[in-house]
């Protein structure tokens, strides 16, 4: 898999929640940090346990969650955070590829609840700092717009790029909609090629509708989608469907944060040529690594950071209790509450 080389070593302890292990084994190579390891388990009633199994006292802690599924992992994703400020780590950063809540920017409807905000609320009282890859910045013009904490916010449009130069030869950019206009400008300029950018009404989460510009000038070329999210799929199913009838060659596909939710995958596959993510969302299409480009920007923002220091919320007290429960009981030997709650 492709990736950026990082430049510098940084002292973070690497933590996964579950399901995130190969992407914080692959920041630990890319030199983020060494790996961190923690035991988490759901109590016969559902309740979420969770325990630190590395030492995170005045260090610098990296929790690393993929929030494709955010509702899933949530709850341990903060108790994680919590505990570990009350261990007494130094910071505790967020490391999402994947922002989930960026879509419901606003209330399309009477009484929605605009949960991007209510989200960043939640990261931000939990988090220090917050890393992550392309966010779905519609309406909102940066992540400072929304999120408390100092945010990274990083893109993988050279990395598609790249992609694009190394795998395709005579490519045709074309973004799905108006949205997409940032990303495949900017990929087109870096690699010379031209691009096109469709229109797209979106009806409902599932329904949307496709219009084509003329697009005859660029007839024999390679057109291949980019898009931030595949989610449902249907972006990308409509717009490929539409550029075969034109007698353009069955799309390739390079999309950031392949979610493909459900059978989108299957749905989509026949209609175009390679389909490539990069591995913000764990999937068999995942062809461009994040992580060197993670572990590079986090390299870079070690520097002393004003910002963070203004925002980092004072060390809390460590618990003796807690303390005592931790220190007494070695791995092997879980406390006596492991068989649930009393
Ligand atoms: O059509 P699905 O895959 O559900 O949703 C992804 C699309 O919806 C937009 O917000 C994204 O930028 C992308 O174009």
């Amino acid at each position: 898999m492709a990736t950026a080389p990082a430049q510098k070593i940084s002292p973070h302890v690497i933590i996964a929640l579950p399901g995130n292990e190969a992407f914080a084994q692959a920041l630990a190579d890319a030199g983020a940090g060494e790996l961190g390891a923690i035991e988490t388990r759901n109590f016969p009633d559902g309740e979420t346990y969770v325990r630190l199994a590395t030492d995170v006292a005045g260090k610098a802690v990296l929790l690393v969650s993929t929030l494709a599924r955010p509702d899933e992992g949530f709850l341990r994703l903060v108790f994680l955070a919590d505990a570990a400020r009350s261990l007494g780590a130094s910071t505790v950063t967020l490391v999402a590829p994947y922002l989930a809540y960026m879509r419901q920017d606003r209330r399309f409807q009477p009484g929605e609840a605009i949960t991007s905000r209510t989200f960043a609320r939640l990261i931000s009282s939990s988090f220090d700092r917050l890393v992550t890859v392309d966010p779905h910045l519609h309406r909102y013009p940066a992540l400072s717009a929304l999120y408390e904490i100092p945010a990274l916010t990083l893109h993988a449009a050279p990395l598609l790029a790249d992609w694009i130069a190394a795998s395709i030869a005579k490519p045709l950019v074309i973004g799905p909609d108006e949205e997409s206009e940032q990303w495949v400008s900017a990929i087109a300029a870096r690699i010379g090629a031209p691009h096109a950018v469709l229109r797209k009404i979106r009806h409902g989460d599932r329904d949307v509708e496709i219009a084509l510009p003329d697009l005859s000038q660029w007839n024999g070329l390679q057109p291949v989608l980019v898009d931030d999210i595949a989610s449902s799929g249907n972006t990308l199913i409509e717009a490929a469907s539409k550029l075969t009838p034109l007698g353009f060659a069955r799309p390739d596909v390079a999309v950031v944060h392949g979610i493909f939710a459900g059978d989108s995958y299957e749905r989509l596959a026949p209609l175009c040529g390679r389909i490539v993510s990069s591995d913000s969302v764990s999937h068999p299409t995942n062809a461009i690594g994040l992580s060197g480009l993670i572990a590079e920007a986090l390299a870079a923002a070690d520097a002393p950071d004003p910002e963070l220091v203004r925002h980092r919320r004072p060390p809390e007290p460590v618990d003796d209790v807690e303390r005592a429960g931790i220190d007494t009981f070695p791995a092997s030997d879980p406390p006596p509450w492991t068989g649930g709650v009393a």
